[in-house]
């Protein structure tokens, strides 16, 4: 029995195009001005440190650092310390009305059902859980934070190890096999399989315009809505 869903975002409860074609634009645009605004905050220091160190760009080099940022955006890394300043980055865009945050209709549907059920509801996404809560903060249907019992990045690890979905099992702590993990990757679902955990594979036409079938799946329940699960 699932008494708690793990959901993914971007390609999940929300479209890969928002997070590629509007968050990570704007976190690149503004990468420049906040570093240079920001490099002494104790917060952002401590994120710059830890990029200088994994690229052997000078802690000084704000701008080397800066061309790293960049570029790891562009790359789609899912780094924690570029995760960890993008979302201080988006703070600003969404507090300032830039944009909103896309929830599929079936995906808010679904989250408030289950909510009302008492299923628990988590996320788990590389975007930061300051990023994740302002996302949910901000959605074109108002603030959904409150249908959360809880928020996971990848400080329990990397979405495709299973060594992460079982640090999460033990936080939430419930039996793996009544966690149903929601993904748009198999490489995450297969680790959380591993792991002991229920799987669904959202495979959505607006962020996957060829069907994933049969092998592509690799064993995980196929839909393209929420409100198929
Ligand atoms: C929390 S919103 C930003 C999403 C993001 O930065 C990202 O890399 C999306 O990763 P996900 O694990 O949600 O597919
Ligand atoms: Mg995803």
């Amino acid at each position: 029995m699932t008494q708690v869903i793990l959901t993914d975002i971007e390609g999940t409860t929300s479209s890969i195009t928002f997070v590629k074609d509007v968050l990570f634009p704007y976190a690149h645009q503004a990468m420049d001005p906040f570093i240079r605004a920001n490099a002494q905050d104790p917060q952002v220091r401590e994120r710059l440190d830890a990029v200088a160190l994994e690229s052997g760009v000078p802690a000084d080099d704000l701008t080397g650092l800066i061309e790293v940022l960049r570029r790891w955006i562009d790359e789609d890394r899912k780094q924690g310390d570029l995760k960890a300043i993008q979302g201080r980055i988006w703070e600003s865009g969404y507090r300032n009305g830039d944009f909103t945050a896309p929830v599929y209709d079936d995906a808010l549907e679904m989250l408030r059902q289950w909510h009302a059920e008492g299923v628990a509801l988590y996320v788990y996404s590389s975007g930061s859980v300051p990023a994740q809560k302002l996302l949910f903060g901000h959605t074109q249907a108002g603030d959904l934070q409150p249908l959360f019992s809880g928020w996971f990045d990848t400080d329990v690890g990397g979405k495709r190890e299973v060594s992460s979905y079982q640090v999460i099992t033990s936080a939430i702590d419930v039996p793996a096999n009544e966690i149903l993990f929601l993904s748009d990757i198999v490489a995450e679902l297969d680790a959380a399989r591993e792991a002991g955990l229920d799987t669904v594979l959202l495979d959505r036409p607006q962020d996957y315009p060829t069907p994933r079938t049969g092998e592509q799946c690799n064993g995980h329940r196929r839909v393209t809505a929420f409100t198929e699960i």
